[in-house]
């Protein structure tokens, strides 16, 4: 391929699983939402040395935000970093998608520098100490600060980058690719899975790369052993161990492409205060491992609330689509959030199925000394719910004092109903919602490029 050409995949939302979504018998709900990671590739260029490729990854939103990285048949493609400054995700990224296609020398002798930009979507991190500058055609925040040090919302923007790198990646090695990337997206999905992993050093559920590169789904874990059993990078072994990962294990993965409701919107709440999602997971199966069985019977009640959640949304986007009488009484009372909604189970449903999800998290909470839902998001989620236009409200993925996620009527606005209102005044709503396509191609790549 040597055109330029671009890619882009969504960050995420973990509306429900949380936990325990990290074992392969639960099954959990991921939205995809409309902030992204993009990447641009250029066409092939030339090193003056031909016998090792360079890749140039070039995140200019940020301050020293280039990574240059060596690698070479010899050496298992094992990257080298050549700027100084290193960057886990790329590199894995990299590591991982030389050694699946395995290029040799002499057919990139010379075309072996490939260059590839980087671009975030606003919502991904903190806006604080940053510019917004028009490149290309598009308008993009730029920070002063390097990416490691910009807060973060928690949207998932290393699974995002992971995800979009190696599918702009992948497309110097097969052309097809970028007119094709449906084809390519289980290859892409493994590989971001292995790179995201080895770069985190830990074995999460994968639920965000998976979003990123399927968009929003019902989605239950691979079994860690896959990732963890590969040998070393750089082993005689790994690339021919990783290939046959990729092509040819099962990964007992559950994907099932999911939408929230066509007549409701997801809101996301950032809270400007920081959640340790390691440390809230070691708490937490400490917890489970010295509770049994009442643990057990906990994540048992939360799996079956949350199976009611999902199943009460699909409920109510089939109303939706029905777009008759009844489905009119629902929705507005749902916007007039009144008694009214007492006489709908499309509606109590949701909110019985969550506050039972709440209800176990705070148990957890409160035993585990794990700050999923804290009593301060307790309150806030509480109020959120008396809101005009408001579903239902919760505390995403591993929960704590960073977000808040509300599923409301599409006509609502959440920031002119909030604005002034001390009981939000911690909450910024992030120009974000559900999007629920996953890593693809950008019908127009000249967008990106600063003329
Ligand atoms: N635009 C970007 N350019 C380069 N690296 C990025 C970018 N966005 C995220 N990253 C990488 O991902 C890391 C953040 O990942 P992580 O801590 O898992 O946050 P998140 O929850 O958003 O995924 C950053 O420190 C950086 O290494
Ligand atoms: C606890 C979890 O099940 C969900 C964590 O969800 P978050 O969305 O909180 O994740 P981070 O962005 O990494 O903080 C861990 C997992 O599934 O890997």
């Amino acid at each position: 391929m040597s055109e330029f050409r671009a890619f882009s995949a969504p960050g995420k939302a973990l509306l429900a699983g949380g936990y325990l979504v990290l074992d392969p018998k639960y099954e959990a709900l991921v939205v995809g939402l409309s902030a992204r990671m993009h990447a641009v590739a250029y066409p092939y260029d030339s090193l003056q040395e031909p016998d090792s490729f360079e890749v140039r990854v070039r995140s200019k939103q940020f301050n020293n935000g280039e990574w240059l990285y060596r690698v070479s048949p010899e050496t298992g493609f094992v990257p080298v970093s050549t700027s100084g400054s290193k960057n886990p995700f790329i590199e894995k990224v990299i590591a991982n998608v030389f050694n699946y296609f395995k290029p040799n020398m002499e057919d990139y002798c010379s075309r072996n520098l490939f260059i590839i930009d980087i671009f975030s979507d606003d919502a991904y991190h903190s806006q604080e100490d940053s510019v917004t500058k028009v490149h290309g055609s598009r308008r993009l925040s730029f920070h002063s600060h390097r990416i490691e040090e910009v807060p973060k919302t928690g949207l998932g923007s290393s699974a995002g980058l992971v995800t979009v790198l190696t599918t702009a990646l992948a497309s110097f090695f097969e052309p097809k690719l970028t007119n094709n990337v449906e084809k390519y997206r289980n290859v892409i999905h493994n590989l971001s899975q292995v790179a995201h992993c080895q770069a985190q050093g830990k074995i999460g559920s994968g639920f965000d790369v998976a979003a990123a590169a399927y968009g929003s789904i019902r989605y239950r874990r691979f079994p860690p052993a896959l990732i963890s059993n590969l040998p070393d990078l750089g082993s005689a072994v790994y690339a021919d161990e990783l290939t046959h990962l990729v092509d040819e294990v099962a990964w007992n993965i559950t994907i099932k492409s999911n939408h929230l409701p066509s007549g409701l919107v997801l809101w996301m709440g950032d809270i400007k205060s920081g959640s340790e999602t390691v440390k809230l997971v070691q708490k937490v199966k400490k917890w489970y491992d010295s509770h049994t069985p009442e643990s057990l019977e906990v994540y048992a009640e939360l799996d079956h609330a949350n199976s009611r959640f999902m199943e009460g949304l699909s409920k109510l986007d089939n109303l939706y689509e029905s777009n008759n009488d009844y489905c009119a009484e629902v929705f507005e009372s749902i916007e007039k959030n009144d008694s009214t909604c007492q006489k709908y189970s499309e509606i109590t449903d949701v909110r019985d199925a969550v506050a039972t999800i709440r209800r176990c998290f705070r148990k957890i909470t409160e035993e585990a000394g794990a700050d999923i839902e804290p009593p301060v998001q307790t309150k806030l989620l509480d109020d959120c719910q008396t809101l005009k236009g408001v579903l239902t409200c919760l505390i995403p993925g591993a929960g704590g004092f960073d977000a808040i996620a509300v599923i409301a009527t599409q006509s609502v606005d959440l920031r002119a109903q909030t604005a002034g209102d001390e009981r939000f005044s911690s909450v910024q709503w992030l120009d974000v919602s559900q999007a629920n396509w996953g890593v693809g191609k950008e019908e127009d790549p000249e967008t990106y490029l600063d003329k």
